[in-house]
């Protein structure tokens, strides 16, 4: 029989965000191994009943005070019971290894695979928890592996950890986490590759596999994973402002013991939420964007696209945007260097929307009114949207499957036709060869870190001053010369 510990049974019945935060850093603090089979149901419980139909919206007034619906512990531990029976029922248990294998990892799997409910919307919301797979028997992608994670533990296997990219899900096992599988599905209608290392052939160098810098986590940055994964969400267009604020308040207790450090998508999370509700005044969400940046830059070669994303999303949202392409150029900087791959749709989307929904609407913003301080008339501007633009065709470059098509060119030319011949002859950019050794061996193959250098940065030296030919996409360089021809 499972045992949930004495002192977390005491919170019980959970009526407020705050004991929920108490219950976190118990099991955070106070025993070796945080229970991720308990947080998850205690989180996927409170999730579904606040975000169910059933529940009318109420304003909360503060983590204290706020009062939830009363969660009794013998729900909790019921479910805590049956997940534990589940895969202590269906995995041997005489444990004899130290480390798990990767016939045990794909066991587990299979346990979890073969009880999810025959077929179901895979991406609808809230399916993300063990409370949804223990009362509905579905879970989401993520939701598979982070169950798989929960059942190893229960096994008592603390070598399994979740390995995360920016649109998948894995585990690393054995000593020092050196062998690796696959443990979920990923994206429509591709064939599951359960039990099966890690992407070695061309999918090594699609962004899904982030060029084999994906956060491994620890069972401590796994809760951070658990809390990142709770989604508010009531509806398309509302949130459950109390789920919200429970997210909030786990992240910042995370954040305060350490556990993001290395996590650049729980930080920028963080920040999305900071920006709605401020709660940290010494800490400003912008700053919490650009900790995630140097988080991704220092432990993962700034291998990752989200961290400028974040960061670019909040400075569109804010009209900054001058600030907001050069964020976004960082994140093509980063996408250049992958091969495009059918698996990489979630940031072709990502792409796609800031080039043909966000950068059209700036340059109308820009262009009606008599902005003083327009942006059309700023160089760097000029030059952030053609490195933008160039790191888009260069992740198409040598690549299976094509990324730009018709619809990526109207708006492009639109928008480059907005600046002025003036402001475009003082563009010049001078790339840096190394960086432009595009998947050739020596890039996604070596080791050295250009980010953990203190101050090595390896990217285009802008030079809005002098004149040179600079080293773009032809793609680029023709539209930029038909520009200045005034052609377009
Ligand atoms: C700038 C954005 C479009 C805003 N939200 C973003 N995300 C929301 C949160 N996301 C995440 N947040 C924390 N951890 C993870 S692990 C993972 C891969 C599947 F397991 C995704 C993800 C994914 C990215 S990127």
């Amino acid at each position: 029989m499972a045992v949930i510990r004495d002192i977390d049974k005491a919170l019980f019945p959970i009526k407020t965000i705050n004991t929920v935060v108490k219950l976190f850093t118990s099991q955070l603090e106070g025993c070796s191994e945080p229970d991720l089979a308990l947080l998850s149901i205690v989180t996927g419980l409170i999730e579904n009943q606040l975000t169910s139909r059933s529940n009318a919206v109420q304003l909360p007034d503060s983590p204290e005070t706020n009062v939830l619906p009363r969660f009794e512990l013998e729900t909790v531990e019921n479910l805590y019971n049956k997940f534990h029976l589940v895969i202590t029922s269906s995995v041997e248990t005489n444990k004899t290894k130290a480390y798990a294998t990767r016939d045990l990892v794909k066991r587990v799997s299979d346990v979890i695979w073969n009880s999810l409910t025959r077929s179901y919307y895979k991406d609808r919301p809230h399916l993300q928890s063990l409370y949804s797979y223990l009362t509905g028997s579905k879970l989401d992608c993520f939701g598979v592996a982070f169950a798989v994670v929960a059942g190893c533990q229960v096994l008592g296997y603390s070598d399994v950890h979740l390995a995360l990219s920016e649109d998948h899900a894995w585990v690393v096992f054995g000593p020092n986490g050196s062998e690796n599988a696959e443990i979920t599905w990923h994206g429509k209608g591709n064939e599951d590759k359960r039990g099966q290392e890690i992407g070695k052939g061309v999918s090594a160098r699609s962004w899904l596999y982030v060029n084999n810098k994906p956060v491994i986590c620890t069972r401590h940055m796994e809760v951070a994973a658990l809390v990142s994964a709770i989604n508010p969400a009531l509806n398309a267009n509302v949130d459950a402002s109390e789920v919200a604020m429970l997210q909030q308040e786990l992240l910042w207790l995370l954040y305060d013991l350490g556990h993001l450090k290395k996590y650049p998508m729980a930080i920028g999370n963080l920040g999305d939420l900071e920006e709605i509700s401020p709660k940290r005044s010494d800490i400003p969400c912008s700053s919490l964007f650009e900790e995630a940046i140097e988080s991704a830059r220092k432990y993962y070669n700034n291998q990752h696209v989200y961290p400028y994303t974040y960061q670019g999303g909040y400075y569109y949202r804010n009209n900054m945007y001058k600030e907001a392409f050069e964020s976004w150029a960082n994140a093509s900087d980063v996408i250049r260097l992958y091969n495009y791959s059918r698996d990489d749709e979630e940031i072709y989307k990502e792409f796609l929307e800031i080039a043909n929904e966000l950068i059209p609407q700036i340059m109308k913003a820009e262009s009606s009114g008599f902005e003083a301080n327009t942006i059309l008339k700023k160089p760097q501007c000029f030059a952030n949207l053609l490195k933008f633009y160039d790191g888009i065709c260069q992740w198409e470059e040598g690549s299976a499957t094509p990324v730009l098509h018709i619809g990526w060119a109207k708006p492009l030319v639109n928008t480059i036709s907005k600046f002025d011949s003036d402001v475009r002859a003082q563009v010049n950019i001078v790339c840096d060869e190394e960086k432009l050794m595009k998947k050739n061996g020596s890039y996604f193959n070596n080791n050295n870190n250009n980010y953990e250098k203190e101050n090595t940065t390896v990217i285009p030296k802008l030079n809005v001053k002098e004149q040179s030919t600079s080293n773009f996409h032809p793609t680029i360089e023709a539209l930029t010369a038909a520009c200045s021809e005034k052609i377009l």
